[in-house]
């Protein structure tokens, strides 16, 4: 669903991410780890449109998405949840989910995000800024998945986060991708959240993909060195 081929990406002269290569299938879950400052949130940035690439390609399917603008790549079904969440903390629970409407045209939101995440439901009336942070991440999974997307990008969800609502967030993302048939991408620091929910391991290291391992062959030994500092 999703390929990359030969991305670089810099900052000014200096280059953070030097030729990746990679592809994530339909309802494959692919965690990008490494340590900070490796270049996971320029991947996730440069995927969506936010740092341009130098050089390489971006493709979802057949459809090269490298030189698209941010809302351009949505509408072709690339949503992202940023680190931190970015909810609006000013607007109720609803109107969060309802500004990923708009790109498909939809006006009420589909009950399938509130059956995914119950506590919305029971919030919808809250500002936004006043839910926990588990809950917050949970809103910008809902507002990224009213957008419909094809390729779900996730940068360290599990910042900040309880380790209860961590595991409820593994179920989670489980459901949605056997559910929703989608790619998802989830840049991760947290190995055993990793090992629960990814197909698929990539290690990055000073912005190259320096290790890869398939769900039941993690060398999980291996990963926790590379993340270690
Ligand atoms: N706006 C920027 N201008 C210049 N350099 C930047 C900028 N953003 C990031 N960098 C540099 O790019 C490199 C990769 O940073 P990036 O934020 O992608 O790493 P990361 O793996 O996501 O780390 P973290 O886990 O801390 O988010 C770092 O050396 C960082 O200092």
């Amino acid at each position: 669903m999703l390929s990359v081929n030969q991305l670089r990406v810099s900052y000014g002269e200096s280059e953070v991410l030097h030729g990746l290569d990679f592809t994530v299938a339909p309802n494959e879950i692919v965690a990008i780890m490494g340590r900070n400052g490796m270049g996971k949130t320029t991947l996730m940035k440069s995927l969506m449109g936010i740092v341009p690439a130098r050089s390489g390609a971006i493709r979802i399917g057949d459809s090269e998405i490298t030189g698209l603008k941010s809302y351009e790549r949505v509408a072709k079904g690339v949503a992202y949840v940023p680190q931190g969440r970015m909810i609006f903390p000013t607007m109720t629970v609803q109107e969060n989910i309802e500004t990923g409407l708009s790109v498909h045209g939809g006006r009420s939101v589909p009950g399938d995000l509130y059956e995914l995440f119950p506590v919305l439901l029971e919030m919808k009336g809250r500002r936004g800024g006043n839910l926990s942070g588990g809950q917050q991440q949970q809103l910008a999974i809902a507002r990224a998945l009213a957008t419909k997307p094809k390729v779900l990008l996730l940068d360290e969800p599990t910042e900040g986060i309880q380790p209860s609502i961590i595991r409820e967030m593994a179920r989670t993302l489980r459901r949605i991708r056997d559910e929703k048939g989608l790619s998802i991408i989830v840049s991760e620091q947290v190995l055993s959240f990793a090992l629960d929910i990814a197909d698929r391991v990539l290690v990055i290291e000073n912005g190259e993909i320096v290790h890869e391992d398939s769900r039941g062959a993690i060398d999980e030994a291996k990963v926790a060195r590379l993340l270690s500092v």
